[in-house]
C-alpha cells in the first residue's frame, strides 16, 4: 500500500431500513485518494453521493466494509477520537457555506484552530495568511452577511484548511454560485491543492468540473465507475 494514500475505503456498502423495506444505496465500493490529488465523484440526485461522503467523513457507519483516514480505520476509534481526528485531519466545504453569522471572516477561520487548542497568536497569523491566500486580504473583519456568495465560499475554504488537514471533503462547493465565480473557486482549489499537497474529494452534479480533476468516478446504480 502506498504511503501517499490519505483516504480509502474497501468493500463499503450502505443500506437504510425504510419502514419494512431495505434500501441498498451502494455495495462494495473501493476508493482511494492520495496526497495532492483532486478527486471528483459525480452522480445523479439520489445516487448516494452525500451518503458516501458522510461515511468517508466518519459521520455515519457503513453496513459493511471500512474507511481509513491516514491509515486509521474510523471504526477502530472511540467517538471522542473520531471527533478529534475529524477536526485535525479533515476540512469540510458545503454548498451553503455554514459560516457563523455573528463572527467575522477571520474569526470563522480561527474557530477550528481554537477548537484544536492552537496558540491564539499563531492561529491569528495562520488565519490571516489563509484569508490572504483565498484573495480576501481586505475582508478580515467582514461578517458573512457583508460578503458576496463567492467570498463566503472562499472563507469556508480558508476555514476548511485551517488545521492543515490531510483531506478536504467538498459537497457541491460551487452549486450555489454563478459560472464565473464557480470557475474562480475551481482555480483556487487547484492552487491550494498544489500549495498544501492535500487531498481534495469533491462530490458534484456538475460534470464540467471533471476537466480539472486528477481522478473522477461516477456513482450510479450502487457502484462506482472510474471516469479518469
Ligand atoms: N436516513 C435515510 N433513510 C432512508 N433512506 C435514505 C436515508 N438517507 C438517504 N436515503 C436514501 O439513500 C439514497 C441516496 O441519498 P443521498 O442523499 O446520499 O443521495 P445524493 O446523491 O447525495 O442526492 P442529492 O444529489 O439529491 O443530494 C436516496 O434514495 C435516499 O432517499
Amino acid at each position: 500500500m502506498s504511503n501517499n494514500i490519505v483516504l480509502e475505503c474497501h468493500a463499503l456498502s450502505k443500506q437504510y431500513q425504510d419502514g419494512k423495506q431495505v434500501v441498498d444505496v451502494f455495495r462494495s465500493i473501493d476508493l482511494s485518494v492520495n496526497k495532492g490529488e483532486a478527486c471528483a465523484i459525480v452522480g445523479a440526485s439520489g445516487s448516494g453521493k452525500t451518503t458516501l461522503l458522510n461515511l468517508l467523513a466518519g459521520l455515519d457507519l457503513a453496513t459493511t466494509g471500512e474507511v481509513k483516514l491516514a491509515q486509521v480505520s474510523w471504526s477502530s476509534m472511540s467517538d471522542s477520537k473520531r471527533a478529534k481526528m475529524r477536526n485535525r485531519e479533515m476540512g469540510f466545504v458545503y454548498q451553503f457555506h455554514h459560516l457563523l453569522a455573528e463572527f467575522s471572516a477571520l474569526e470563522n477561520v480561527l474557530m477550528p484552530m481554537w477548537i484544536a487548542g492552537m496558540n491564539k497568536q499563531e492561529a491569528k497569523l495562520r488565519g490571516e495568511e489563509l484569508l490572504a491566500q483565498v484573495g480576501l486580504k481586505d475582508r478580515f473583519n467582514h461578517r458573512p452577511s457583508q460578503l458576496s456568495g463567492g467570498e463566503r465560499q472562499r472563507v469556508a475554504i480558508a476555514r476548511a484548511l485551517a488545521n492543515r488537514p490531510a483531506c478536504v471533503l467538498m459537497d457541491e462547493p460551487t452549486g450555489n454560485l454563478d459560472e464565473t465565480t464557480s470557475l474562480e473557486i475551481q482555480n483556487l482549489i487547484n492552487e491550494l491543492k498544489v500549495t498544501y499537497n492535500m487531498a481534495f474529494l469533491l462530490v458534484t452534479h456538475d460534470e464540467k468540473m471533471l476537466s480539472w480533476m486528477d481522478s473522477a468516478y461516477r456513482l450510479s446504480k450502487g457502484t462506482l465507475q472510474s471516469l479518469k
